[in-house]
């Protein structure tokens, strides 16, 4: 299994930001709507591990789109782990995994990205640009609550 994890320091609310993403991932498309078009709920309830998205998504300039299923939410850690089932990445991947953490500190917040997948052959590169990309949307995320 690779593993790509990259921190980056955010300073609006680190507990917004753990919201965001476990309860109304779909409100990122209008902070960054750049990188992501849209977000809709398949199946489940928004917030809930089971629950199955699809995003619309731009990626090194190419329109992309993922399926997946909330794998695990996490509320004392500040964690929700997206597993991939289906989109442009499934063609590269066996599997891939998105976890996004937050570790609020005072008015300094700290995400982490961890990014765990399988490749299908060694030709396969290290999905770096989809790492920069969630690094991309976080400061994004970030922007739009502090421009206030
Ligand atoms: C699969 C690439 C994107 C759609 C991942 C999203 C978080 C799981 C994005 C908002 C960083």
């Amino acid at each position: 299994m690779g593993k790509l994890v990259s921190q980056i320091a955010i300073k609006s609310d680190g507990d917004v930001f753990h919201e965001i993403f476990r309860e109304r991932p779909h409100h990122i498309s209008g902070m960054s709507p750049a990188n992501i078009q849209k977000c809709d709920l398949h199946d489940g309830q928004w917030g809930t591990v089971g629950s199955v998205i699809y995003w619309n998504y731009t990626h090194d300039g190419k329109e992309c789109v993922a399926k997946e299923i909330i794998e695990a939410i996490d509320e004392a850690k500040k964690s929700v782990t997206f597993k991939v089932i289906e989109g442009d990445l499934m063609e590269l991947y066996n599997t891939f995994k998105l976890t996004v953490h937050v570790d609020a500190k005072g008015d300094d917040n700290l995400v982490t990205w961890t990014l765990g997948y399988e490749k299908k052959n060694e030709n396969v590169p290290d999905p770096n640009t989809l790492m920069d990309f969630c690094l991309a949307v976080t400061k994004d995320i970030e922007t739009h609550h502090l421009a206030k």
